[in-house]
């Protein structure tokens, strides 16, 4: 049997909707605009992509954006003193720094140097601990848009194992901490985990983030599992250009009960979900309740 194929364009378009109707209310009933300012130092092809098709949306859906673009060799302290004007500036609820950063800067210091309620990327070591410990947090925007998508189509999550498979900060960590504070089983498989293809084997939910091509076959998948994929690799196969997963598709879909492909998949969810957060941080700063379903 064909797996589900779980559409994350379709999907995002919807939240980007529930988004756009919260920020319509907001401004009719309080005035008020959510803003988002994302900081892009230097110029990667990939990154100006992004970046873009950020501004492009948070346009679309009724919010301010707001986009600084610093040079490549930019020092350290230029950098903190626009992130610090930013945190000071009562129209931007949201601020995105994009990474990775160049070689000289710390990235740790720049990300930890954000008003933790505006961290809509949700790297701050605060937000980060807040997740950890189960409590209200700014959630990073690709785990929160993958637990939307497992959400939406299982229900519930509860007593399920799931494999992680990648160990970052920004993706595995985390994605690992939602799917236990939606009491999933959770294993954080990486490049040192003994036997991966058994481990595999036992899930239910497999999320795959490490960064390598096509790296998961369909023979480790259990049958019907549902595997999220988060993978964006370029590769370049007969000579064409072509955007593959860290799951190979065909091979994973003859297995699976659902998946999401690349692209169309968790893609489009990380953006979507970095405007339901500049909203969320927009309602908390102004003491507003949230929006329902659009937050872990
Ligand atoms: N501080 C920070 N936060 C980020 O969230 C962040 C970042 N830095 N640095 C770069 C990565 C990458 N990223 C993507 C977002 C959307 C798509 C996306 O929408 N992809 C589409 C199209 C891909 C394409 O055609 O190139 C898809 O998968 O269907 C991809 C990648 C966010 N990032």
């Amino acid at each position: 049997m064909a797996a589900d194929v779980i559409d994350g364009k379709a999907f995002a378009a919807k939240v980007r909707g529930q988004v756009a109707e919260h920020v319509a209310a907001l401004k009719e009933a309080h005035d008020l605009q959510p803003g988002l300012a994302v900081v892009l130092v230097g110029s990667d092809p990939a990154s100006e992509v992004y970046v873009r098709s950020k501004g492009k949306m948070t346009v679309e859906v009724g919010m301010k954006s707001v986009e600084h673009r610093l040079e490549a060799d930019t020092s350290e302290a230029d950098l903190l003193a626009v992130i610090d004007q930013l945190n000071n500036d009562p129209t931007i609820h949201g601020i995105l720094c994009q990474l990775p950063l160049p070689g000289h800067l710390d990235e740790d210091l720049v990300i930890n140097s954000i008003d933790p309620a505006k961290d809509v990327d949700g790297f701050h070591i605060s937000n980060v601990g807040l997740l950890g410990t189960g409590q209200k947090a700014m959630v990073p925007c690709t785990p929160l848009g993958c637990l939307m998508m497992l959400r939406d189509y299982h229900g519930s999550l509860s007593g399920m194992d799931a494999v992680v498979i990648g160990r970052s900060n920004i993706v595995g960590k985390p994605m690992a901490n939602l799917l236990l504070g939606d009491s999933c089983t959770v294993t954080i498989a990486h490049s040192r985990t003994k036997d991966l293809a058994e481990v595999v084997g036992r899930a239910d939910i497999v999320v795959a983030a490490v960064g390598r091509p096509e790296m998961v076959p369909g023979d480790w998948i259990k049958e019907g599992a549902t595997v999220i994929d988060v993978g964006i690799n370029r590769i370049e196969r007969d000579g064409k250009k072509k955007l593959v997963g860290d799951v190979d598709y065909d091979s994973c879909a003859a297995r699976a009960g659902a998946i999401t492909p690349v692209p169309g998949g968790v893609g489009p969810m990380t953006i979507a979900c970095l405007l339901a957060n500049t909203l969320t941080a927009a309602c908390r700063a102004n003491n507003l309740p949230e929006p329902k379903g659009l937050t872990a």
